[in-house]
């Protein structure tokens, strides 16, 4: 495992096979920083192509079922987006969480089946802004990590991004303090369900991450990355959050 910063775009329900020039734009800008870790997760139609288009660039899934075949009508297994190429799979995500109701069950089913099947797995977590503005934020975010955290974790391939769910899309982030807070409690909560390895799992920030506050966010302590949304659909946006990631 590394400390090597990780940059990775969640490209949610965005792009068709004409945007393959924009993963190929970005693979282009991650080579030329070969000290931090980039990927892209396009839709799960654009995996094959994308990992076909750029070899030596990483192309995760934004989901997959935990099971590796059944009857689980619009799922693919973590076996099936393998196969396609991706070497990794964001899990958990807030909008799967309200939207499918998936629980921390769910998520911690889907990170054994992501490292039975030889992937990486980013789990998210987050709280809603009636909960931060209820002072629970920290106790949602560790139980959703505890609920979520799978058996047999190791930081080679398991990944956690914290991500407000009050700061996706909007284009607010958290006051810096309370990013350093947050990130401190997930290293520690980590370090109390995994013990040995805890400090090398990578937490990224995720929420409204542009190249403007980058900088600022990837500075912060326990803050190893960005699970960034809106600004990596294009290099033109995505390129400035590599070269702030890179100069850290
Ligand atoms: O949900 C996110 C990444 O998974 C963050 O999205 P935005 O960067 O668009 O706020």
């Amino acid at each position: 495992m590394t400390n090597r910063k990780y940059i990775v775009g969640n490209w949610k329900m965005n792009g068709m096979q004409a945007q393959l020039s924009d993963i190929a734009a970005i693979a282009e800008i991650a080579e030329q920083h070969g000290e931090i870790d980039v990927a892209i997760c396009p839709p799960v139609t654009l995996i094959a192509a994308a990992a076909t288009k750029c070899p030596q660039f990483a192309i995760g899934a934004q989901d997959c079922h935990q099971s590796s075949s059944g009857a689980h009508t619009g799922c693919v297994s973590a076996e099936m987006i393998r196969e396609a190429g991706a070497l990794l799979s964001i899990l958990g995500h807030s909008e799967r969480r309200a939207d499918q109701y998936e629980t921390d069950a769910d998520v911690k089913a889907k990170a054994e089946a992501v490292k039975a099947a030889g992937l990486g797995a980013i789990i998210c977590v987050g709280e809603t802004e009636e909960e931060r503005d209820d002072g629970r934020a920290v106790e949602v975010v560790c139980g959703q990590l505890e609920g979520s955290f799978p058996d047999e974790a190791d930081a080679d391939w398991l990944t956690i991004a914290y991500e407000p769910v009050w700061a996706i899309g909007t284009g607010r982030v958290p006051e810096t303090s309370d990013v350093k807070e947050m990130h401190e409690a997930i290293r520690n909560k980590i370090g109390k369900l995994m013990g040995d390895g805890a400090e090398k799992v990578r937490i990224l920030y995720g929420g409204s991450m542009n190249g403007g506050n980058a900088a600022e966010l990837l500075s912060v302590p326990n803050v190893d990355g960005g699970l960034v949304g809106g600004s990596s659909l294009t290099a033109d946006k995505f390129g400035p959050i590599i070269d702030a990631a890179a100069k850290l």
